[in-house]
């Protein structure tokens, strides 16, 4: 029996007449890098947030390393515990970090939060160096820093609190294509040294091959296809899968060849 960071279990959530999120199950083992994929409005986001604890499922549950993960607790401790099971990095990391504190001071913060009375020093030190950020970054504010940087700083914090798993919407779709890739190779290099799993979700198919062990592909709120990523995006199965990747432009595309298919599938 693999042993699971993450389980999903029939999630679904409706807004309005909206089957936003419709019967979505998958599992990541411990460690491993899960890749959610699909188009704008398939429901990708509403899961990462029911994961997350954002938004509330109305069917379903979340699992965290096998237990159930309750969607609302009472208490400082359980609150805190509770967000050291999933934490969250999303595409602009300017909305969530305060652009008046520092880089230092954004980590030391989160590290008071979950680990008070400890010496945070060395651990500043050793997160800044994870993410690749060099000493001097530890004074910058997040306003002065480029979308890459502050990207690294978003993952910084959220590694501080040493979660199981590392929830990371479009966590590149902002970045120029170069940093993408330096961003990506960073979180492949994370995933190596720590015990971290990814939720990776993402439109960008060249994203999940580069950072995920399995994929799902999602459509209108359900779960199309899933499998390792190299035989899904090798060999994809389900007619929604390869007009995906029929729609990545490249030389010889043709976009009404591609319009066309949509309105048959
Ligand atoms: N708070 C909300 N209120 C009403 N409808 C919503 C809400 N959140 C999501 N939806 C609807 O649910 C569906 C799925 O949206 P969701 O954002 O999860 O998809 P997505 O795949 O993440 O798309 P995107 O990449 O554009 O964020 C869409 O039809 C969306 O309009």
């Amino acid at each position: 029996m693999p042993e699971y960071a993450l389980q999903a279990v029939g999630l679904t959530r409706s807004y309005g007449a909206v089957r936003a999120v419709d019967g979505v199950s998958f599992a990541l083992p411990k460690g491993g890098s899960l890749g959610i994929v699909g188009e704008s409005g398939s429901g990708k986001t509403t899961t990462a947030r029911i994961v997350v604890g954002l938004e509330q499922a109305d069917a379903g549950e979340v699992l965290v390393g096998g237990a159930r993960r309750a969607s609302a607790v009472r208490g400082r401790a359980r609150r805190l515990a509770r967000a050291r099971e999933v934490q969250m990095v999303f595409q602009d990391p300017l909305q969530s970090l305060d652009p008046r504190t520092s880089v230092e001071s954004v980590l030391r913060e989160t590290l008071g939060l979950h680990f008070p009375g400890r010496d945070h020093t060395p651990r500043v030190r050793e997160l800044l160096d994870q993410v690749g950020l060099g000493p001097r970054a530890a004074d910058a504010r997040p306003g002065g820093l480029s979308g890459g940087q502050r990207q690294r700083v978003a993952i910084a914090r959220a590694l501080a609190v040493e979660p199981a798993v590392l929830v990371l919407d479009e966590a590149v779709a902002a970045l120029d294509v170069s940093v993408q890739a330096q961003i990506l190779n960073l979180l492949a290099d994370i995933r190596e040294q720590t015990a971290v799993g990814y939720l990776f979700i993402t439109h960008d198919l060249g994203a999940v091959r580069c950072v995920t062990d399995d994929v799902i592909v999602m459509r209108q709120g359900r779960v199309v296809e899933a499998g390792s990523t190299s035989e899904v995006l090798g060999s994809p199965r389900h007619p929604y899968t390869r007009l995906l990747m029929d729609s990545v432009p490249r030389p010889g595309w043709d976009p009404a060849r591609i319009a066309e298919a949509r309105r048959t599938l």
